[in-house]
């Protein structure tokens, strides 16, 4: 039998560090090994399962990376973009698997990303749940099904007031798979804000709209709008769980590969849909 897999969660005092606490403490074949939080965070020294509401655990909270990646199997990370880019160099050094949540990060972040993939197992996803993805696969079917000449596409979602990156990760995720569908480079056809006389849309752009507030979990809609009809596909995330619990499947699938650079459709076997 295969030794529990040894994971670091990096942010552990934040929103999903604390659901990848709990969500580790109570899963098979995996087994919290570190719990890290930026320096000078309040969260050091503390005990990480009090942090998440377990009660102890008897892991405390560090600020030292690299001394829990070296004696680790995998770490994940849901921080802030600077934070993951430093991360991907430490886990490509201890030759481990790093899972990034972190969204935010600019296409300079991504390159970097995707260098650690040559010595560490990554896997990188701007939404971890099986929902998105599969609802990302069906994004781009209807976007091929659909020609730019009949069928306008516009990515909505809604998240909690503390959120920090627009458009969401999910977004940019869902807009890409769309101009996949439609055999398009998204930089190149997206509008992400609009504001004042903007003139008519352009024929063939992927528009998004960002909503803010309260508790929100994540919403998403991608918007198919033809003449005298609209198509709708949608997820809500109604708990972090979700994201936490893809995220361990994508540390226990990645375990066992050679190094490289994946996605959550990798992991979900959906690459090819
Ligand atoms: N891909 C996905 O499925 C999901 C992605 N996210 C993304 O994950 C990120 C975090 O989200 P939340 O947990 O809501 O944010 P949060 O602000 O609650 O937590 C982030 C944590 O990272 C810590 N951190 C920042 N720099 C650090 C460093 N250098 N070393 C160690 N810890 C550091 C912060 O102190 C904080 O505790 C965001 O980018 C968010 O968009 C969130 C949910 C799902
Ligand atoms: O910040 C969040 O909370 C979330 N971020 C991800 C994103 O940017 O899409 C995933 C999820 O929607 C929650």
């Amino acid at each position: 039998m295969t030794d529990a897999m040894k994971l670091v969660v990096v942010g552990a005092s934040g929103r999903m560090g604390q659901a990848l606490i709990r969500i580790i403490h109570e899963a098979e074949g995996t087994v919290l090994h570190a719990a890290v939080e930026r320096p000078g965070a309040a969260a050091i020294g503390r005990d990480a399962g009090e942090i998440a509401g377990l009660g102890p655990i008897g892991i405390t909270v560090t600020d030292d990376p690299l001394a829990a990646f070296l004696a680790a199997d995998g770490v994940i990370d849901f921080t802030a973009p600077a934070a993951s880019v430093e991360f991907a160099a430490l886990a490509a050094q201890a030759r481990i698997v790093h899972v990034i949540g972190t969204t935010g990060c600019s296409p300079d972040d991504e390159a970097k990303f995707e260098a650690a993939g040559r010595h560490a197992r990554v896997v990188k996803s701007g939404n971890m749940s099986l929902g998105v993805n599969l609802l990302s696969v069906l994004v781009k079917q209807a976007a091929k099904a659909l020609d730019a000449a009949g069928w306008d596409i516009e990515v909505l979602e809604m998240h909690h007031k503390h959120k920090v990156d627009a458009p969401s990760g999910t977004a940019l995720l869902l807009g890409d798979a769309a101009a996949a569908g439609r055999g398009i480079d998204l930089a190149d056809h997206s509008v992400r804000v609009r504001d004042g006389h903007t003139g008519p849309r352009e024929q063939g752009s992927i528009g998004f709209a960002t909503l803010r507030g309260g508790s929100v979990v994540g919403d998403h809609s991608v918007v198919l709008a033809g003449e005298g009809e609209l198509i709708t596909l949608s997820h809500n995330a109604l708990d972090r769980t979700i994201f936490a619990r893809g995220a361990l499947k994508a540390a226990l699938w990645a375990r066992d590969r050679k190094p490289g650079y994946y996605s959550m459709l990798d992991v979900l076997g959906l690459s090819s849909s």
